[in-house]
Order: C-alpha cells, then sequence, then structure tokens
C-alpha cells in the first residue's frame, strides 16, 4: 500500500520469519546447474542470474507480495505520469514532480508526461541543431577552426553520471572529439586538465542546475580567466547547461544555453541535457539517442508488475532482502568492464543521496534500515585489491557484479589458449561461485566460509544503448527502493549543513564582517594553521 511504512507491511512480517532460515549456498545441492537456470530474468539485453543470492521460491514470493502490498509499480507509474513524488508531507519540501523519465518517453506519439516530454524534445532539437553546427563547421573558433574538446565544468550530479558514460562509451566517440570533466574545487583539478588543452579549439559546457553551486562557479570563473589570458573571448567558448530562470540562466554570457527542469533531480539528470551536450558532442546525436531510447526500454520495463519481468524491480527486492531481512548494511557493484570504471561513483551518489534518508514521507522516524552503503572498482583489478575481505572477511558483503560478452574496442588476442574477454567474464563468474560456495580445508587460514550473495548482470557488448538500459535499471532499482522504504528518494537536505558551515568559514578567511561572530570556526581555522 503507497506510503505505508515498511514495518506495517504483512508480507515483512513473513519475509522475517523466512530470513531466519535462508537459502544456503554453501552446502552440498545449495548451487548446482539446475538452480542457476532457474534463478534467472532477462531485459532490454541483459541477463540477471541470481542463483547465487541467499533465497528460494518461498522468499521470491514474499518479495512479489512486498513488491505488490507496497504498490512499487503503481508508484512508478504515478511518478512517470508526473505526480507529485518529492515531498514530505506537512513539512516544506521541495514539493516536485520527478520526471527525468519524461526525458527519454519520446519514442511514442503518446508519452506518459506530454508537457515534460515536449519541454525535452525541444531541448533536444536545439542539441541537434547545436551538434550539426558543430558537425557542419558553422560553429567554430576565432581562427574558423573546428571545436575538438568539449570539458564539462560542473559537480554532483552535474559531473559524475555524465564522466562516467562519457568514460563508459569512449570506444564509441566520433573521431578527433574529446571529453573531459573539471569538477573538484580543488585548483589542482582545472589547473591539471586545463594543462594539456589547446583552449583556442576547446568548448567549455558550464552545467549547474541550481546555477549557484560554489564549486562550478569557482571553476566557470577559473575557466574564464584562463581564455583571457590566453587571448580569447570566453563567450566564445562557454556554453551552459542550467535550469530554466536560475542565475546562470544569462544567454548574453555563453555561446549557446540549455534548459533542465525542475523535476529533474541533478543525480537523475544524465537523459537530460546534463549529459546531453557533452554525450551528443561525443558521440553525435544520434549515439545520444540510441542511449535514450534504452534508458526509456527499460522504463517500460520497469512497469510490469512480475519480479520476474522486471528487471529493476527485482533487483530491488533482492536488495531489500539483504540490507532488511539478512542485515547487510553494505553492496559492492563490481563492473567487469574497465569502460564502466567511474560507475560505481555515479551510483553511490545516485543510491545514497536519494536513499540515505532517515525520515518517512509523513516526516516521522523510520524504524528500518534504508539505503547501504554503496562503493565499487571494476574487476579484476578488485580481485588484486579488496576482494580478500569479500571472501574471508568478518562483514558480508552484497556484490553486484556487471559484465559484457563481447569488448567494447573489439580488439582482443588469444594468448594461452582464450581472449583477454574470456579472461575477464570467467574471473566474474569465478568469483560469484566462489563467495556462494566457499571452500573447505584443513588449514584454516585456509578456508573459505562461502554463502556470501551475489548477482551476475551480463549484456553482449557495451553500447550506448546498453549503456542507457544500464542507467536506467539502476535509476529504477534505487526509486523502487526508496517507495517501498517510504522515503522521499528525491530530495538531499543532508547536504546543506556543511555547505553552510564553509559559508561561514569562508566568511572568516574573506574578513567580510559576519566572520568577526564566528567564533568556533575562527579557532578551527586557527588550530589549522588557515588563519
Ligand atoms: O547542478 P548543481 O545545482 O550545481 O548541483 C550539483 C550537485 O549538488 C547537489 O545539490 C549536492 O550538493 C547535488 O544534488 C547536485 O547534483
Amino acid at each position: 500500500m503507497q506510503g505505508t511504512d515498511f514495518s506495517n507491511l504483512q508480507a515483512v512480517t513473513r519475509l522475517s520469519e523466512l530470513a531466519g532460515k535462508p537459502w544456503k549456498l554453501n552446502v552440498r545441492g545449495g548451487l548446482d546447474e539446475e538452480r542457476v537456470n532457474r534463478f534467472r530474468a532477462s531485459g532490454c539485453g541483459f541477463d540477471l542470474l541470481f542463483a547465487t543470492q541467499r533465497l528460494d521460491d518461498r522468499v521470491l514470493d514474499g518479495l512479489q507480495d512486498l513488491a505488490d502490498e507496497a504498490g512499487l509499480v503503481e508508484q512508478f507509474m504515478a511518478m512517470k505520469q508526473g505526480a507529485v513524488m518529492n515531498r514530505i508531507e506537512g513539512y516544506e519540501s521541495e514539493e516536485r514532480q520527478v520526471l527525468h523519465t519524461a526525458c527519454r518517453d519520446i519514442f511514442s506519439d503518446t508519452p506518459l508526461a506530454p508537457e515534460a516530454t515536449a519541454q525535452a524534445r525541444e531541448q533536444l532539437e536545439r542539441l541537434r541543431k547545436f551538434l550539426e553546427e558543430l558537425d557542419r563547421g558553422k560553429l567554430r573558433n576565432h581562427r574558423g577552426e573546428r571545436f575538438t574538446t568539449m570539458v564539462q565544468v560542473g559537480i554532483g550530479g552535474s559531473d559524475l553520471g555524465p564522466r562516467a558514460l562519457c568514460q563508459a562509451l569512449a570506444g564509441h566517440a566520433l573521431p578527433e572529439r574529446r571529453v573531459r570533466f573539471i569538477a573538484n574545487v580543488d585548483p589542482d583539478d582545472a589547473a591539471s586538465v586545463l594543462a594539456g588543452l589547446d583552449l583556442s579549439r576547446t568548448l567549455f559546457n558550464v552545467v549547474s542546475k541550481s546555477g549557484t553551486t560554489l564549486e562550478t562557479r569557482t571553476n566557470e570563473a577559473l575557466v574564464r580567466a584562463a581564455l583571457e589570458e590566453s587571448g580569447l573571448d570566453p563567450v566564445h567558448h562557454l556554453i551552459a547547461v542550467t535550469g530554466a530562470g536560475s542565475p546562470m540562466d544569462d544567454p548574453k554570457r555563453y555561446r549557446r544555453t540549455f534548459h533542465m527542469f525542475d523535476y529533474i533531480g541533478g543525480r537523475f539528470s544524465v537523459t537530460s541535457m546534463v549529459g546531453g551536450v557533452v554525450l551528443g558532442f561525443m558521440l553525435g546525436y544520434e549515439g545520444f539517442i540510441e542511449l535514450l531510447r534504452g534508458a526509456n526500454d527499460m522504463d517500460v520495463l520497469a512497469e510490469k508488475p512480475g519480479l520476474l519481468d522486471n528487471l529493476p524491480l527485482l533487483m530491488a527486492m533482492i536488495g531489500i532482502w539483504n540490507r532488511n531481512f539478512l542485515g547487510l548494511p553494505t553492496l559492492a557493484v563490481l563492473p567487469y568492464s574497465q569502460m564502466l570504471h567511474r560507475f560505481p561513483a555515479h551510483l553511490q551518489q545516485c543510491d545514497m543521496e536519494s536513499n540515505g534518508k532517515s525520515v518517512t514521507r509523513q516526516g516521522k522516524s523510520v524504524r528500518w534500515k534504508t539505503g547501504p552503503i554503496v562503493w565499487g572498482e571494476p574487476g579484476t583489478n578488485g580481485q588484486h585489491a579488496f576482494y580478500q575481505l569479500l571472501h574471508q572477511g568478518t562483514e558480508v558483503v552484497p556484490v553486484e557484479f556487471i559484465g559484457f560478452r563481447r569488448s567494447q574496442y573489439g580488439h582482443d588476442l588469444k594468448v594461452e589458449g582464450t581472449s583477454s574477454q574470456q579472461k575477464l567474464v570467467v574471473n566474474m563468474l569465478a568469483q560469484a561461485m566462489a563467495l556462494a560456495t566457499g571452500q573447505e580445508h584443513d588449514n584454516p587460514n585456509k578456508r573459505f566460509p562461502g554463502n556470501r550473495p551475489s548477482t551476475i548482470l551480463i549484456g553482449e557488448r557495451l553500447t550506448p544503448y546498453a549503456m542507457g538500459a544500464l542507467l536506467a535499471l539502476y535509476e529504477n532499482r534505487i526509486a523502487f527502493q526508496g517507495f517501498c522504504w517510504n522515503i522521499n528518494s528525491f530530495d538531499q537536505e543532508g547536504v546543506q549543513l556543511g555547505k553552510v558551515l564553509a559559508g561561514r568559514l569562508l566568511d572568516c578567511l574573506s574578513e567580510s564582517p559576519a566572520g568577526a561572530e564566528h567564533s568556533l570556526e575562527r579557532g578551527l581555522l586557527k588550530a589549522a594553521g588557515l588563519l
């Protein structure tokens, strides 16, 4: 039932009983061929193998009941149709629709949120024209040369997703197009990126939904200064993506301005112009549309009521089984794809900023666990780093493996009878098996306890379509979990206090009159040797 506290749902009681004796993977018959074939689901080019989770048919039925009772698909449909999902009843809150899905609901004549999709189409048309001007050489630098580089300046949702996806799809980049990113207010970030560039052939894409973010404002000023120092006019090199009406929404200061809207949260904004401009520059317009097609197909899949037909819902419910019923506090997302090496960082924001909450949508304290701590690095690199703890440490860490049967570049060689891609994928499967089955040994130090849960998500090849589908799979999984926990996944009040306190410390350093009143801050600055 929508808006019901998690702990009051009947399915929760039933699942809690089942959690007393979860499926054992590390015993005879705990994991066999029949189980591998039975616990699997597919959609949008991905197969999800979850035989290596600690669940059986009764748990799966219980999770389906939970999804039904909490009305998760109904809530998802309400979100897609423009309900005001970003709110806390009875308290001041953002009171916004949540319509990132409208940005990719562009393939149908009857989109679910027609006004938002019309706005998305308008922005896409602006993007198409802009990219055409770049392709045809209508939009050039002052010497009449083509732009070869785009640097995105932004942070958080205006950086992580676009950066992760650009890196993931580098093998699909148009020739002579490269992209870079500046995010951190650390001046070394901008300095190191700018040092390697021919500024005269670079466009800077300044991205900030609010148009007020300290890091982005500061880095924009650094970029403008660098352009001026090189004798270049910043207006010819800067473009902007910002919320309509934000302080940055000033076409006189930028060569081109694109808009996003208040119903798109920063961490869910990759498929808006926040990711569209830089991804379109890199992949070309059609490449970006393919990415939107993959995301939209996954959004449509997420409308299906049955867990086994709906990958995002299935992953959400497996996550809830591990988090709330087996009591596991973290989640490792381990892509066996070097191209996805920044994807876990994007998921950290998307998941933890969304579901790192402890009040319900009615403003009451939750009495159940919400979002897990999400982390991860690509395999096989991680195997030579932190997997020791995954296999033999005292914490059990559920894992989501992500892999592809074929590499993106297709440059590979058979060494000792197998290709690098085969070695990569085989290692992923081996890890899932080792975590599940473990190993007995006379020597306790060589014993593997096993019974450690994981899922394997495997696709054919990391294309723009697959990347769009993968992105939406995770976005929707996160939204489903938030609905189930009855929290508002779409605001981020927890980031505000640090910003206010940093502002006070800066008041002290800039010797603004307000700084004199902040004695704790002054004391801290002195102790840190900054004042
Ligand atoms: O796009 P903006 O408004 O610059 O915000 C950047 C990021 O800052 C945050 O508000 C957190 O500080 C994120 O939610 C957001 O993605």
